[in-house]
């Protein structure tokens, strides 16, 4: 069989992270950046399963007949690729427990606990959906997206391996052209219900808001009240644009970590925790009606100017919860300085991402914007030179920024792996595993691989509007 590949993208919560893990809604948006999964198959003599994710320098090979499956095939145990799985089963942790502890034991501890959580999420997934006639093969792990900054990592790479693993056992049909929206989405909850049992090997206790978004792209509303039922998830086909800017503080910290100490408050201050986590939930609630009204434009100052305080406000709440970090108070200090915009974290939280709704160019002129910059600067620039200076001072003070655009597709297949590529050889150009991995950095990957082909067009900060065009060969359930 020829090799293929998917891939996934990374999220933004835009509003309320944290609540949603105790039953309150929350806005989340995918990102453009992604994670790509390529899948080789090996000789059918050679009875391996290997991982390759060099992100995280991690390699394993396990022996297919190694593995326990007759724990996962236990009639009382088995689960089929159209179930809904909503915890783990202790009997099934424990019977792959050897198989994930002989993963990079020598490697320093924090190390392990992420080669390890990513091993757990793979054979809890791989002895779930396959069976021991399963095919030996390679499993090569690329992403784009940085690890543990709160844009969704972890369920990225669960999407990917879900899907891939579905696609191997033929539970998927296409995605192709002109597939019916209905049978699409039905697709794609198949991939999502299994991604969400990989974010629960990698963290826990996840509320699934960033697999379910990962796996459809777009935005959502999302909200779980009760775990042992399907979330409810409200497509927001219409997503605005917002004039966004991505910062990462480099500060590294643990989903599971940030959400365990949400829990410890809740239980310490209980009735407290509640009040902060509703009002974070009205906020979530406040938002979608402001966009869902009738006559909402984002380009609306007004309009931007609420989503911006409700995002200020939230960031506000999350600190209550303790769940920012200096790094990220930082960045809050520098943008409301420069006058530029409405800052809050993403994601867990305790370092990682923030997210910087800009204010128009209009107000930045009208208000205080730092001491350096010229009025006649302003109005001649392409980009907001007092943009350009706070982003020259993040970059001093080693943080990173993103451009991103918010709202692309979801879950990708390529099958196989060929693509038409600049290079223009004849038939397309087939990606195997080692020019996959030889690929430099993220602009090496999205070069060889990327999904979007980018066009070149900027909004009023500078910041490239999200015009993509998918890729010839990617294709996507959409719905
Ligand atoms: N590129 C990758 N390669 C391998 N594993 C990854 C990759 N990206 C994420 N992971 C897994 O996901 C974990 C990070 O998840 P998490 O702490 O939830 O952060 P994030 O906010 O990025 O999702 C890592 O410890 C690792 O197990
Ligand atoms: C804190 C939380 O709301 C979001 C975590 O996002 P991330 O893993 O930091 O990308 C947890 C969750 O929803 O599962």
């Amino acid at each position: 069989m020829p090799p293929f590949m998917v891939s996934a993208p990374g999220k933004v919560i835009v509003y309320g992270e944290h609540a949603v893990v105790h039953g309150k809604a929350a806005i989340a948006a995918s990102v453009n950046l992604r994670s790509y999964l390529h899948v080789t198959f090996l000789h059918k003599t050679d009875r391996t399963v290997s991982l390759r994710f060099p992100d995280i320098s991690l390699e394993h090979t396990w022996n297919i007949d190694d593995l326990p499956w007759a724990a996962f095939a236990a009639p009382a145990k088995k689960k089929y690729y159209y179930d809904l799985v909503t915890s783990l089963d202790p009997d099934l942790v424990d019977a792959i427990e050897p198989h994930v502890l002989s993963v990079s034991p020598k490697v320093p501890e924090h190390v392990r606990k992420i080669h390890q959580s990513s091993a757990k999420a793979f054979l809890y997934l791989f002895l779930s959906l396959g069976s021991q006639r399963s095919p030996p093969c390679v499993y090569t792990l690329r992403s784009t997206i940085p690890i543990g900054a709160g844009l969704g990592s972890s369920a990225s790479i669960s999407t990917c391996l879900a899907c891939a693993l579905l696609l191997q056992i033929r539970a998927l049909s296409g995605p192709h052209d002109d597939q019916p929206s209905e049978e699409c989405a039905l697709q794609v909850e198949r991939i999502n219900r299994w991604a969400f049992v990989g974010e629960l090997c990698i963290h826990g206790n996840p509320s699934g808001v960033d697999n379910t978004v990962s796996c459809g792209g777009k935005a959502a509303l999302f909200q779980r009240k009760d775990y042992s039922k399907p979330p409810s998830v409200q497509r927001l086909g219409d997503f605005p644009q917002l004039p966004l800017l991505l910062v990462n503080t480099k500060q590294s910290r643990s989903t599971a970590v940030e959400v365990a100490k949400v829990g410890t408050l809740k239980k310490a201050h209980p009735k407290i925790a509640d009040h902060i986590l509703s009002a974070i939930n009205d906020i979530t609630e406040s938002v979608h009606a402001l966009i869902s009204q009738e006559g909402f434009d984002k380009d609306d100052p007004e309009n931007l100017r609420q989503l911006g305080e409700l995002a200020a406000i939230n960031h506000g709440l999350l600190v209550s919860l303790g769940v920012s970090h200096p790094k990220l108070e930082r960045i809050r200090a520098l943008i409301d300085h420069a006058g530029l915009g409405w800052t809050k974290l993403t994601g867990a939280g305790g370092g990682g991402c923030a997210i910087v709704i800009l204010k128009p160019l209009e107000d930045i002129r009208n208000g205080h914007h730092g001491p350096d910059v010229k009025e006649q600067n302003i109005k001649s620039a392409a980009k907001n030179p007092a943009l350009v200076q706070l982003e020259r001072q993040l970059e001093a003070e080693g943080f990173e920024k993103f451009e991103t655009t918010l709202a692309g597709d979801g879950v990708g297949v390529l099958w196989p792996a060929v693509l038409h590529n600049a290079s223009g050889e004849e038939g397309g150009e087939e990606i195997d595993q080692e020019k996959f991995l030889k690929a430099v950095g993220n602009d090496g990957i999205e070069k060889l691989v990327g999904v979007n082909a980018k066009s070149a067009t900027s909004n009023m900060n500078g910041l490239s509007n999200g015009h993509t065009e998918s890729r010839e060969g990617w294709k996507f359930w959409r719905f």
